[in-house]
């Protein structure tokens, strides 16, 4: 990778007694960039999010933000249902993330916040989910971090609301060096405005890099039945007479000439690798 990551884990694992969470976990993350996190229910998103920004320690393995272990100041972190104050106001929220943080920018929150129709003299208890989540994404982003981690940042929302969401995220990297990691469920959404994809499967890294290479590496073969496997598939699904076989290849090779080959989408590569025993 050129430059410095914005993340880099290595031989990372988290271990709850005698389960492990996350496992030998090596990642670099490209700086500048928004990155999906995908996996299955229990996969260890949440935990590789938690170990990144420090609210856990590592069983083994090492984690650096931006070359730092711990990098508080530079990591902003919006989590799982967005919690907020729910007896405070909007205001009181960026009076305090004001205090709390040197460099919060405190016009450009309320600037954000007015253009979106969210009153600043409303308790947070009283915001809708999606005013919810726009605050606390606003918040984070008036850190003015270079990383900013998002934990499910849509699953609540409906489509409306997920898009404005994603919109404000890809303004903010738009606008400034901000790097994105975030893990969602809603591989729709991450098509969209994602381009650079970490895939967990049972606590390991099953798959990481920039969507476009991910895309063109794999294709969708369909066939006559075959009862056959072959280096590179990784996943297979059989009709009575014909076969659809998703296969990881270098691209150029060309395919057997009884398959007919297909580009793939990012969510067929998703339901696949989720898909493996
Ligand atoms: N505090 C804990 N104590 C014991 N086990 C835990 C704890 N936190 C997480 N785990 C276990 O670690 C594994 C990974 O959990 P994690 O929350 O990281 O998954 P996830 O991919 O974020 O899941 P989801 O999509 O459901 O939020 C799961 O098997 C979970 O049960």
């Amino acid at each position: 990778m050129t430059g410095e990551a914005a993340l880099c884990a290595t031989g990372l694992g988290r271990r709850y007694r005698r389960n492990w969470a996350l496992r030998d976990c090596t990642l670099e993350l490209p700086q500048g960039r928004i990155i999906g996190l995908v996996g299955a229910n229990g996969a260890g998103k949440t935990t590789l999010l938690h170990l990144a920004i420090g609210l856990l320690e590592p069983t083994e393995g090492t984690v650096t933000v931006f070359g730092r272990p711990a990098a508080v100041d530079q990591v902003g972190f919006v989590a799982q249902d967005h919690p907020l104050y729910s007896g405070f106001t909007v205001a009181d929220m960026i009076r305090f993330g004001r205090s709390l943080n040197p460099r919060f920018d405190q016009a450009g929150a309320e600037r954000r916040l007015t253009d979106l129709d969210i009153p600043l003299g409303r308790k947070a208890g009283a915001l809708s989910g999606g005013q919810q989540a726009q605050v606390a994404l606003t918040l984070a982003l008036a850190k003015q971090p270079r990383l900013l981690i998002l934990d499910e940042p849509v699953a609540s929302l409906d489509p409306l609301a997920r898009r404005e969401v994603m919109r404000t995220l890809v303004d903010a990297v738009a606008e400034s060096d901000l790097t994105v990691l975030l893990s969602s469920h809603v591989v729709a959404e991450l098509e969209r405005v994602c381009d650079h994809l970490v895939l967990l499967h049972q606590g390991r890294v099953r798959l990481t890099g920039d969507i476009d290479d991910l895309l063109a590496e794999h294709r969708l073969l369909t066939g006559p039945r075959t009862g056959e496997t072959a280096p590179g598939v990784i996943a297979a699904t059989h009709g009575e007479r014909s076969s659809n076989l998703l296969v990881r290849q270098p691209p150029g090779v060309p395919a057997h000439p009884r398959w007919e080959s297909h580009p793939v989408s990012l969510e067929d590569l998703v339901l696949a690798y989720l898909d493996e025993r």
